[in-house]
């Protein structure tokens, strides 16, 4: 009678086990069906794992596609490593559809910096068979002409949608990186862009980019530069440390003056040596800006070097402070989307630096025969007083630098 009764217990507790069972299936096919994106095959993939309420989905494993060897897709009949591979070397990562035809935009670019080599890598970059012809080297679309669209900017590009010949597309332009809008611009149109900085000793940068100006306004027909370096260098560093540093302090204090007259705490005689940081858009074309910002009756508007414009006579310090600006990319992209390129080395060994940049972005090894160096513009020896004021000031930020990068760039110390 015992037995009886043990057995039709175990009976009534395997019958309870079982309608726990169909309970689950029953909400695991409640959940599949309900969800219209999942494919009704799923059902037939869903099984309990372990019984009872706890039960989990497991997916049975599909079978392996098999490709058509005879099939006259050449991609299709990769195996699939090698698709991958295959993939990230030729395949440009923003191709879309644009008004009936299907564009393609840089896989890299070099952004910066200026007076850094840019041209030279440029050119030679253009000699690889891999790497589509563009129309010019600077394009200047983050920075100048974004809201012409992406259709624009493709079209500066040699068409690459050939699968037989697929070549990777790039473009140079040194002003991307101190433009305080190019880095959220290119995060949300390349994301996956591979990116070059090229820096060279800032003391050194700032002198080339002294004599770049005088040319560059010479060629424009632009009225001539009237300032020394020492002149301009000074200058700069006074804006920078006064107008621009000084901005977010003069901010809150002028906010505070205002707050204490709406109270009617201030007595609106009293005198008040703060300044008002009012902001006036410049127009990039003279020099006149930087005299009155470092009065500090213009400022910036938020204390930030990157504002600094992208006109060639300005910012000979400030494109000089590469910390800062590498820092403001790094809120948008991973550093090591970032190949960094010591104009130094480019200067002795041409050849390593091409391998350097050729490996980076999966290209294979070319031979470019000589190399000539691009956009030299003559120019006298540094005052020793101004070279150890320069040295003195990037110092802290070369520091900062080499820390962000784990790397000695070798510079002045
Ligand atoms: N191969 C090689 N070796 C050494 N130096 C070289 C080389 N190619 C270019 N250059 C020097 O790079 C400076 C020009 O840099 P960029 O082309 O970036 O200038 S720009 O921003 O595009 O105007 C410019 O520097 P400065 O002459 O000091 O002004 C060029 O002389």
């Amino acid at each position: 009678m015992e037995n009886l009764l043990s057995l039709q217990k175990d009976f009534y507790e395997q019958q309870e086990t079982i309608r726990t069972q169909v309970k689950e299936i029953e909400r695991l096919m409640e959940i599949v069906k309900s969800n219209s994106d999942t494919n009704v095959e799923l059902l037939t993939e869903l099984t309990l794992n372990g019984g009872g309420a706890g039960g989990k989905v497991v997916k049975t494993s599909k079978p392996k596609p098999t490709y058509n060897k005879e099939g006259d897709n050449k991609i299709q009949q990769l195996e699939l490593a090698n698709r991958v591979e295959q993939s990230k070397k030729v395949l440009p990562n923003t191709c879309l559809p644009v008004a009936n035809k299907t564009i393609c935009l840089p896989n890299f670019i070099c952004i910066g910096t200026m007076k850094s080599g840019t041209t030279f890598l440029d050119y030679y970059l253009q000699k690889h068979p891999q790497v589509a012809k563009h129309t010019k080297k600077e394009i200047w679309f983050f920075n100048s002409f974004y809201s012409y669209g992406v259709e624009w900017y493709a079209n500066h590009f040699e068409p690459v949608l050939n699968f037989d010949n697929q070549k990777l597309i790039g473009e140079s332009t040194p002003f991307y990186i101190n433009n305080p809008n190019t880095a959220a611009r290119m995060f949300v149109t390349l994301k996956n862009v591979k990116m070059i900085l090229m820096l060279r000793d800032p003391v050194d940068r700032a002198l080339s980019q002294y004599y770049f100006s005088i040319k560059w306004l010479e060629r424009n027909k632009s009225q001539p530069l009237n300032y020394t370096f020492e002149e301009m260098i000074t200058q700069e560093i006074e804006v920078i440390d006064t107008c621009v540093r000084g901005n977010q302090k003069y901010h809150e204090q002028f906010q505070q003056r205002k707050l204490d007259e709406l109270n009617g705490d201030v007595d609106e005689e009293e005198e008040w040596d703060v300044i008002n940081p009012f902001y006036q858009p410049h127009t990039d074309k003279n020099w006149t800006f930087y005299k009155e910002c470092s009065r500090c009756e213009k400022c910036w508007p938020t204390g930030n070097i990157l504002h600094t414009s992208g006109h060639p006579t300005f910012g000979m310090v400030a494109k000089s402070l590469y910390w800062e600006q590498l820092d403001h990319w790094l809120n948008f992209f991973p550093l090591d989307q970032f190949l960094i390129v010591r104009y130094e080395d480019l200067h002795v060994k041409p050849e390593k630096v091409l391998r350097e940049v050729e490996e980076f972005l999966g290209l294979p090894a070319h031979n470019y025969g000589d190399f000539i160096p691009k956009n030299a513009v003559p120019h006298e020896k540094m005052d020793p007083k101004m070279e150890k004021l320069l040295t003195d000031y990037f110092r802290p930020h070369n520091e900062k630098l080499y820390k962000l990068l784990n790397r000695d760039m070798g510079w002045r110390r």
